[in-house]
């Protein structure tokens, strides 16, 4: 029998044609098994609530991890123990229905595609992701109110982690002197998104990405990870793996973040791989903003010309659509 979701029938060509072909398989340096562990910045934002030299010390590390490695590790964070269990039990029950229930019935008012499943534009192995996912607009889930436990669990789930993303872009603002309320203003709870990921065992090669490499469309994300590890991202031109902690929870600058700051803060490539024995779960929160903000380089001299974020999304559909890649900002370049 094939796996839920059924990525060998339908993707078979693809695997046959790509695995194991030198014309098509990841040049030896891309090799994704011999990538080297390693501990991302860890932050305490309890000292967030301290004294100023402490909150100002903690500042200055969000700031400092964010230019440097567009990621960090958070503890002390915020969100409880509880509430993130409670959303990971959820999680694991709606990856639980079957196949059908999940691809073809509407649960709750996920908007219809809101289930995605491996690449349907990829065209080789490179571009494909043995992963499922619920991308879940946070306006569809926010008037809900007690609808469902998944519902109003996702409610209080996005609820503090939509406080804890404000906090981490205002300071990272204020550290650029810029206007702190922009997220405030144009980050609304209702235009940011949850997607919950599931990547299944994969049978068939350590080859095969669980994500395929790509940076975030968005301002910020927070990533709530289990402990089967996976999660790799690229730092001084290498792949390396991340540690897992219980503990952490994970944030990384996208890239509006990157245009706005101008390039000080990076929205670094990252990507996951598969495992062969263990299914692993993730949820990541992404702060956006609505459609019609304009996103606008903070400098006399702006690398990127002026943009909204519809534009930015509809350039990165029709990027991957078309040539099974997103660009990115790249293309925005002045
Ligand atoms: C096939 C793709 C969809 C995606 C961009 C990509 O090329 C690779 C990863 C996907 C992802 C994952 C995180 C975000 O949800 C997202 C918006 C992003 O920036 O990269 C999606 C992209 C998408 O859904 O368009
Ligand atoms: O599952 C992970 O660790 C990363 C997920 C991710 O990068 C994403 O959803 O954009
Ligand atoms: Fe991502």
């Amino acid at each position: 029998m094939d796996s839920d979701p059924p990525f060998l029938d339908t993707y078979k060509t693809l695997f046959e044609n790509c695995i194991g072909d030198a014309r098509t398989e990841r040049p030896k340096d891309e090799k994704i098994s011999i990538v080297e562990e390693c501990e991302l910045p860890l932050i305490d934002l309890s000292r967030l609530n301290l004294g100023v030299l402490e909150r100002e010390e903690c500042k200055r590390e969000i700031a400092k991890a964010s230019t440097e490695w567009g990621f960090f590790q958070a503890v002390n964070h915020g969100v409880s123990a509880e509430i993130l269990e409670r959303m990971r039990s959820e999680q694991v029950k709606v990856f639980q229905l079957p196949f059908n229930k999940k691809a073809k019935e509407k649960l709750l008012n996920f908007s219809p595609d809101s289930y995605r499943w491996g690449t349907p534009s990829a065209t080789c192995l490179r571009q494909f992701s043995w992963s499922e996912a619920f991308h879940i607009p946070l306006t569809g889930i926010l008037g809900l109110g007690e609808f469902n436990s998944l519902s109003s669990t996702i409610g209080e789930f996005a609820t503090t982690v939509s406080d804890l993303a404000q906090r981490i872009a205002e300071i990272l603002a204020e550290n650029l002197g810029l206007k702190s309320t922009f997220f405030a203003e144009n980050c609304l709870a209702g235009t940011c998104y949850l997607r919950m990921n599931r990547y299944p065992q994969c049978p068939i090669s350590s080859e095969v990405f669980g994500l395929m490499p790509h940076t975030d469309s968005d301002f910020l994300t927070i990533l709530h990870q289990d402990q089967v590890g996976g999660l790799q991202l690229v730092k001084d031109g290498r792949w390396i793996t991340v540690k897992p902690n219980p503990k952490a929870l994970i944030i990384n600058i996208g890239d509006l973040f990157q245009a706005w700051s101008n390039g000080v803060y990076k929205s670094v490539e990252h990507r996951v791989t598969t495992n062969q024995q263990v299914e692993r779960f993730s949820i990541a929160y992404f702060l956006c903003p609505s459609y019609d903000t304009l996103i606008q380089s903070c400098s006399e001299a702006p690398v990127y010309r002026k943009f909204s974020f519809r534009e930015y999304r509809q350039q990165v559909q029709e990027d991957v659509q078309t040539t099974g890649y997103k660009v990115g900002l790249p293309r925005f370049l002045r």
